[in-house]
């Protein structure tokens, strides 16, 4: 391990990453998600760092648990010896992001007094960038937008939408797009927020009266950036500040980026108004990345850990093949299958035999990685779900009432597997290519305009996601 090298950092996030890394390995799989991965080194209002836990519990669990090892860990890489506080989010509402030392990407990152510009900054992440962005042929159309929506240049579409399925680049490229956008325009207003704390912070403004504060911190943005929007379903009141913020934002000439895990017109518990608003401009989406960008995304990630001295270099091929191959589930997932060897391996991972990573990766993803849902599983719940047999949906009948269940099956393979098309045909009775490409496009293209559709694929979702 380099320490010499890591005991000069400064950057607060560097020294998080590493921090937290190194605990994994010492926790657990477990703990590491449920407390550690969901927290951020953010700065109060006086300076001070503070690791932010996402709630009170988890913020009880790390000072019962891990606060001396952190506190430890960060000593022993700060090299300007400061404290971290634990605190969770409800205790420091919105801070900004911790200030890097060196470059920073964008004015918005400093330490800030303000609340405006704390909105702003809370919730960017300052690794996920352009550069940091690895282009396949799944997400080059929506990284071509991104970068375009990010120039600011006029006559886009607006507002963008980006939908994919988790873990696959959405919130990347949103931060991607804040970033450029703000060091493009640092004079702008650019605010970026997940639509969970758009909802938090309207609920907490009713009840605080800030009402109109919060619409004003929001309508005088000159680019607004909503992320994960499908979680406004349901909530009636946030819905129509949505719709009215989206409104007036568009009137005044504002840039509007949105993203979500399905289309807009799928979003079926978003009140009609609102999602056809969200559908009103472009429609990105991006798609599963297959096992060449998954590589190139690993590398990249090990790049990084490189360059914090983590590891010693990168793996030989064959290693790294078989971590994709043995990783189910989005770049997420791969990217904590790549933190995990990289903290186990250490100064040994460029050496490492296939043996010995599948030893170690086996060690510490005991907490299992996310189920993998199987294209059998798909077939069956479908045929269940329209009271079929799984043999009429690999058969070549024909008729309707099996014909768009298949399609429906076939949807949900493309977009719940990584599988290719010619793959998912070859398990739909050998059928073509073209076949599954058709009917894909058939439910894409329904789901909007058939609500009994959409219903059927979302409920689908749920029940196969567990
Ligand atoms: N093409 C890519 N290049 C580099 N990193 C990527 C790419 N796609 C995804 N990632 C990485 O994978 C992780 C998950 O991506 P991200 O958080 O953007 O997913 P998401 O689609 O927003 O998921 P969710 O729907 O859960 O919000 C991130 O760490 C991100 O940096």
């Amino acid at each position: 391990m380099g320490n010499a090298v890591a005991a000069s950092l400064t950057d607060p996030d560097r020294i998080w990453t590493e921090a937290a890394l190194r605990l994994r390995g010492e926790i657990g799989e477990g703990p590491y998600s449920s407390y550690i991965a969901p927290s951020a080194v953010r700065v109060d209002a006086a300076g001070q760092l503070v690791l932010v836990t996402p709630t009170a519990y988890a913020r009880d669990w790390v000072r019962r648990n891990a606060q001396r090892r952190i506190n430890e860990l960060w000593l022993g890489l700060d090299g300007l010896n400061r404290r971290l506080d634990v605190r969770c989010r409800a205790e420091v509402g919105q801070l900004a992001a911790a200030p890097q030392s060196g470059a920073t990407p964008v004015a918005t990152v400093q330490p800030v007094a303000d609340s405006a510009r704390a909105v702003r900054a809370a919730g960017l992440q300052p690794r996920l960038t352009f550069d940091s962005f690895v282009e396949g042929p799944g997400n080059a159309f929506a990284l071509s937008m991104a970068r375009q929506a990010a120039s600011w240049i006029d006559g886009h579409f607006n507002p963008i939408f980006f939908c994919g399925p988790y873990g696959n680049g959405k919130t990347h490229l949103l931060n991607a797009i804040a970033w450029e956008a703000q060091r493009l325009r640092p004079d702008a207003k650019v605010v970026y927020l997940t639509a969970e704390r758009f909802l938090s912070t309207f609920q907490r403004a009713l009840q605080d009266r800030a009402m109109a504060a919060f619409k004003e911190s929001l309508r005088s943005a000159d680019m607004l950036l909503l992320d994960d929007v499908q979680f406004v379903g349901g909530k009636a009141a946030t819905q129509e500040e949505l719709l009215s913020t989206l409104t007036a934002l568009i009137e005044d000439g504002a840039r509007i980026v949105l993203s979500a895990d399905r289309p807009p017109m799928a979003l079926t518990d978003v009140e009609p108004r609102l999602r056809s608003h969200l559908a009103s401009g472009l429609t990105c989406p991006i798609e599963p990345g297959d096992r060449t960008l998954k590589l190139s995304v690993a590398r990249q990630r090990l790049d990084a850990l490189i360059r914090l001295g983590v590891v010693d270099g990168q793996p030989a091929d064959p290693v790294l093949e078989q971590l994709v191959d043995r990783t189910s589930g989005s770049m997420r997932e791969l990217e904590g299958a790549v933190n995990t060897l990289a903290a186990a391996a250490g100064a040994r991972l460029s050496s490492l035999s296939i043996d010995e990573a599948k030893a170690l990766l086996g060690a510490t993803q005991r907490g299992g990685p996310e189920r993998r849902i199987t294209v059998d599983e798909i077939q069956k719940a479908t045929a269940e779900h329209f009271n079929l047999r799984q043999a009429d949906l690999l058969s070549e009948r024909r008729t309707r009432a099996i014909a768009r269940p298949r399609q429906i099956a076939m949807y949900l393979c493309k977009q719940l597997t990584t599988r290719s098309y010619p793959d998912i045909g070859r398990r739909f009775g050998g059928r073509d290519h073209t076949t599954v490409l058709h009917g894909v496009r058939k439910i894409e293209e329904l789901m909007p305009k058939d609500d009994q559709i959409a219903k059927d694929v979302e409920a689908l979702i749920r029940k196969l996601r567990g």
